[in-house]
């Protein structure tokens, strides 16, 4: 299997989180994060359950709305987003062939009625290959063992060559051949200027892979180079922040910090 393929640098977006703070039904899910990450970084966002991780991602590429402060984006329009959700927010049973699936990512970057022509498919065939599935073009995603069809997410994602990345808890419940491809992937994206933030829980694994971390428990514990970040001192932080958020917690007042 090759992963090494060959790509121009590309420019990478920078994200800011402003005073941000994001929730639903106007109930805050993180509090008044102030941090930024610079164009071509990678980082791991990591916290306890329920900490806000999912929620910081999903207002980058837009889907959940600050309730105070901003998250700008620079660099990367937000439908442009490479986005991957947690694996339980993705329906697979559509009856669609692994080949059509990932050549979406293609549209994501040129529009869905734009032509499809030789070396699109050439494009395609090879994304699929890269990931380690040649052979599977004609394959339903129903049919993909969970691996599998994470490196068909992949393969869609390399395809949508953005200057933004954006991964939640990309290497759940996979092997560890499965990881360390899939991971070699993220660090190539890394090494072309992309800018790529993964949601992550294992701390060892984001200490030897990532170098930047931002720490959260439903507000920012520390954000910087992971060795910083990810002390006992803030990891005991953010386990006892959490245990002490109330769900039930009143309208937050965007003036008010912890
Ligand atoms: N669609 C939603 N509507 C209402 N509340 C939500 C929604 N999604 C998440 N929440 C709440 O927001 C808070 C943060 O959730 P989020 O999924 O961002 O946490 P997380 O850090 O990604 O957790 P995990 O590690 O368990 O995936 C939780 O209290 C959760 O119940």
């Amino acid at each position: 299997m090759s992963l090494a393929v060959a790509s121009p640098a590309v420019a990478g977006a920078v994200v800011r989180f402003r005073d941000a703070t994001v929730g639903y039904d106007r109930h805050p899910a993180v509090h008044h994060v102030d941090a930024t990450l610079a164009a071509g970084s990678l980082t791991a966002v990591i916290g306890p359950n329920g900490a806000g991780k999912s929620t910081l991602l999903k207002a980058i590429v837009g889907l959940v709305r600050p309730m105070g402060g901003a998250v700008d984006v620079d660099g990367c329009a937000r439908r442009r987003i490479a986005y991957l959700p947690q694996q339980a927010e993705v329906d697979r049973s559509f009856p669609i062939e692994v080949f059509d699936f990932v050549a979406m990512g293609l549209w994501r970057r040129r529009g869905a009625f734009a032509g499809f022509g030789r070396r699109d498919d050439e494009a395609v065939a090879a994304a699929i290959g890269a990931v380690g599935l040649a052979g599977f073009e004609r394959r339903t995603l129903d049919t993909l063992s969970g691996g599998q069809f994470q490196r068909v997410l992949f393969a869609r994602l390399s395809l949508q060559d953005a200057p933004l990345v954006l991964l939640d808890e990309p290497f759940t419940a996979l092997d560890e051949r499965t990881i360390a491809d899939l991971m070699a992937m993220v660090a190539r994206w890394h090494a072309e200027g992309r800018t790529v933030v993964a949601v992550l829980h294992d701390t060892d694994f984001v200490r030897a892979h990532f170098p930047q971390a931002l720490l959260i428990a439903r507000h920012l514990v520390a954000a910087g180079p992971t060795a910083r970040v990810l002390t006992e001192a803030n990891l005991a932080a953010a386990r006892a922040m959490t245990e002490a958020f109330d769900d039930d917690a009143p309208v937050c007042s965007p003036d008010v910090r912890p």
